[in-house]
């Protein structure tokens, strides 16, 4: 009876609002029951012609979407937990000695999207983490085959040695250099001690810097015979980012590499793994498997984090507290995966593209915690290994023994037979008649792999932790311009339409595995897209409508609009609470919701357009990095909270064309209640719904006219949009009058 007397480890409570949110549950599906007896009554009986059929149609379509989205949000409000951790603990209850050893895999793609010194800021902010150093090693997944970003980290190696003692005697917090420097803990009578790690830290910033900006290697910054080696693969004849060889390098290892302070270095591998174009490379979930097989190889670590080369640590004590969870004997037999929320550095005051999705990294995963856990989002995630080979009592090996889980490396990890195994573990064919992206590691399939993956993991019986500590553990940098956050979702919109329409639909395989909350918290992401349903008819139809002067929703004195109201009011009202209970602001909820119908019209419908082509074979979608360069005049803007369009997009016509549609259908209303023509009391919902649709459109209007600089509507765009807003709605009285 030990146990019982050691201090604790983490504990959790139950939210005080779980009666609350159920009982507001059950009155909610009343009233929408309710709507949907009235779209039936109206549908059946008062339907007559073929105009107000259609629209009876619509308003059912769009308001039992609604409903389907209500319903599977309500899983995460049965039973949300908040859990805390006692670090301080870790050490009376784990001897240091027995703490296991963690491999941290970042990923990267591009030198161009993404620098290679954020990259490298990443690897350092880890590297320097407070945990047995010999037990920590970073692999670097280097898909975009880059000699710039191995230079980065041949050069930032020798940087950490001088960085590491540095964090631990200062007992820094930002372990990540550029975090730190920003920090203002630098300042002109800083020691000297400070001074001199800022000078060493400029000249390796300005050295990566001018490399990558000349895009080659010069002679004079080749200095070791081992580097030379190195970049000596790249003048393989035919090298190019899709097509090359494997190329592993060891840049530190902890059994030779010390510190200047004589401390041992953790290990650093950079590897990039083969490509050729007969090949499919699988993306981001292909980079992680690889890197699985290439660190089994090398340290078969039990314990794995995954993280974007845009995220840093935030705090050096996360993976002690990690091992809050990891060490419970209670939690291990299920427990796959330990997720900190993604939080944002850089978002701007008001957060205008709504980057922080306070809903998606903060709400949701509450509630899912309390059930079975929550999901995978890609970074700042750690892993026991073994989740990646079967469920917990369903163990499905690997096809050779050393990428077991639980094997044990004998070997030194620069010894010939573990750099060979490394080698041919990272070849493009190795997966081949494997189980690899099926049953073991990252799932394929989705382009949102994490997403995907983590559902696979809970559905075969794993259970995962949401771990929220009130210091950030991880930062990571969000897209500035309009297009760069509609492009990400759009990507992030077709991966999961890939999954609600797959036969791991989470609505029938998902609740069968993992029963019927848990099924519905996962099929409100998969299909997450279809919010574009109601979001575009509410945008369109009812002022078109207006229009015409037909009324399509009960008039004030109706009892029915009282349902209307109280549903309305409902959904946003308890949007709203939730969102301040989470440390919201009335601006960032706004923006929030304002994005999400800005979504609706343009990355969810043309997301959806896009899953529909590629179903049918006409269109494929890659994963596009979303870029992490800050131009000047951009970032300013985005500091200003100014919407930043600039160029042309298909999914801006579709909005701006709302935005007429809106502003049009509202003036053309009130004229027509001031001629008399119409009726305020018949009209008033449509009237009203077009003026929120004014009010949501602000910076599209401003962006049509008040603006001079680059970040403005393309020209091309604002007439496109204006003609077909006009043809629309010409057509659509033509339907209606016939
Ligand atoms: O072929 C690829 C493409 C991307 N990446 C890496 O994947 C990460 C995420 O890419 P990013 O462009 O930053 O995408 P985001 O939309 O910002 O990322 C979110 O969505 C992705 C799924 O779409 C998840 O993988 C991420 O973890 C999640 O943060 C980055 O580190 C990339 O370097 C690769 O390694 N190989
Ligand atoms: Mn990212």
């Amino acid at each position: 009876m030990e146990a019982s007397h050691a201090p604790p480890l983490h504990t959790v409570i139950v939210s005080r609002r779980t009666a609350m949110n159920r009982v507001f549950a059950v009155v909610y599906a009343t009233a929408i029951m309710a709507l949907l007896y009235h779209h039936a009554l109206t549908l059946l009986l008062h339907s007559t012609t073929f105009s107000s059929f259609l629209i009876s149609v619509c308003l059912l379509i769009s308001d039992l979407v609604l409903a389907f989205m209500w319903t599977t949000t309500q899983s995460c409000r049965m039973r949300p937990v908040y859990r805390k951790e006692f670090p301080a603990n870790v050490k009376k209850v784990v001897e240091e000695l027995e703490f296991p050893a963690l491999d941290v895999f970042v990923c990267t793609a591009d030198p161009y999207k993404e620098p290679p010194m954020s990259v490298v800021n990443t690897a350092l902010s880890v590297m320097a983490y407070d945990y047995p150093t010999e037990k920590v090693s970073v692999y670097v997944s280097d898909d975009g085959g880059s000699a710039l970003t191995l230079f980065a980290f041949i050069e930032a190696a020798k940087f950490a040695s001088h960085w590491l003692p540095f964090c631990r005697k200062n007992n820094v917090m930002e372990r990540s250099p550029d975090a730190y420097f920003a920090a203002n803990h630098y300042s002109s009578n800083s020691d000297s001690e400070t001074q001199k790690i800022k000078i060493l830290y400029e000249s390796l910033k300005v050295k990566v810097e001018n490399v990558v900006e000349r895009g080659k290697i010069g002679e004079e910054h080749i200095v070791h015979e081992r580097d030379r080696q190195a970049f000596s693969k790249w003048n393989t004849p035919g090298f190019t980012r899709h097509e090359h060889p494997t190329i592993i390098q060891v840049i530190l290892d902890s059994s030779r590499d010390r510190d200047n302070a004589g401390h041992v270095m953790p290990n650093l591998v950079y590897v990039s793994r083969e490509k050729r174009k007969t090949s499919p490379h699988h993306f981001k979930a292909g980079a992680l498997n690889v890197l699985l097989r290439v660190s089994a190889a090398m340290t078969n670590a039990p314990v794995v984090l995954t993280l974007d080369c845009d995220m840093n640590s935030n705090d050096p004590q996360t993976p002690v507290r990690v091992l809050c969870y990891l060490s419970d004997k209670k939690l291990q037999p299920k427990l796959g995966y330990i997720q900190f929320p993604q939080r944002f550095r850089g978002i701007n005051k008001n957060d205008i593209y709504a980057c922080e999705f306070k809903r998606l990294f903060q709400i949701n995963p509450v509630g899912m915690d309390g059930l079975a856990g929550t999901s995978y989002v890609g970074t700042g995630c750690f892993f026991s290994r073994r989740v990646f080979f079967g469920g917990p009592s369903a163990f499905v090996p690997p096809e050779i023994p050393q990428l077991r889980p639980e094997s044990v490396v004998e070997n030194p990890i620069q010894s010939p037979e573990v750099l060979k195994l490394a080698q041919v573990v990272a070849g493009c064919n190795y997966e081949k008649q494997t189980q690899w992206g099926f049953k073991i590691g990252v799932r394929y399939g989705s382009l949102v792999e994490d997403y995907f993956t983590g559902y696979c993991l809970q559905c075969e019986g794993w259970n995962s932790i949401f771990c929220n500590p009130e210091r950030a553990a991880f930062y990571g940098d969000a897209p500035i311009s309009l297009v760069d956050v509609l492009n990400q979702n759009k990507r992030w919109a077709l991966g999961l339409l890939e999954v609600a329409f797959s036969k791991y639909c989470p609505v029938t395989f998902g609740t069968q595995a993992m029963g019927p909350l848990m099924g519905f918290a996962y099929a409100h992401y998969a299909f997450w897209p279809i919010w574009f349903i109601p979001i575009t008819i509410y945008a369109f139809l009812p002022q078109l409508a207006l229009f015409n002067g037909i009324t399509i929703f009960p008039k004030v004195s109706d009892p029915w609009f009282l349902v209307y109201l109280f549903l309305s009011l409902g959904a946003y009202g308890q949007d709203f609470l939730d969102f301040l209970v989470n440390g919201g602001t009335f601006q960032r909820w706004w923006n929030d919701q304002r994005m999400w119908l800005i979504r609706g019209l343009s990355c969810f419908l043309f997301g959806s357009i896009e899953f529909f082509l590629k179903s049918l074979g006409i269109y494929t979608h890659g994963f596009n990095v979303t870029s992490k360069v800050l131009l000047d005049e951009q970032s300013k803007r985005y500091e200003q909270g100014v919407f930043e369009f600039g160029v042309q997009s298909p999914m801006f016509v579709a909005l701006t064309m709302a935005a007429f549609a809106n502003l049009g259908g509202f003036v053309w209303g009130i004229l027509g209640v001031l001629r008399g023509s119409n009726n305020l009391e018949e009209l008033f919902v449509q009237i009203f719904i077009a003026g929120f649709g004014i009010l949501n459109c602000k910076p599209v209007y401003h962006a049509l006219v008040k603006r001079s600089d680059k970040g403005g509507l393309p020209i091309k765009t604002t007439l496109l949009s204006m003609v077909l807003a006009v043809a629309l709605i010409v057509a659509f009285s033509f339907v209606l009058r016939n």
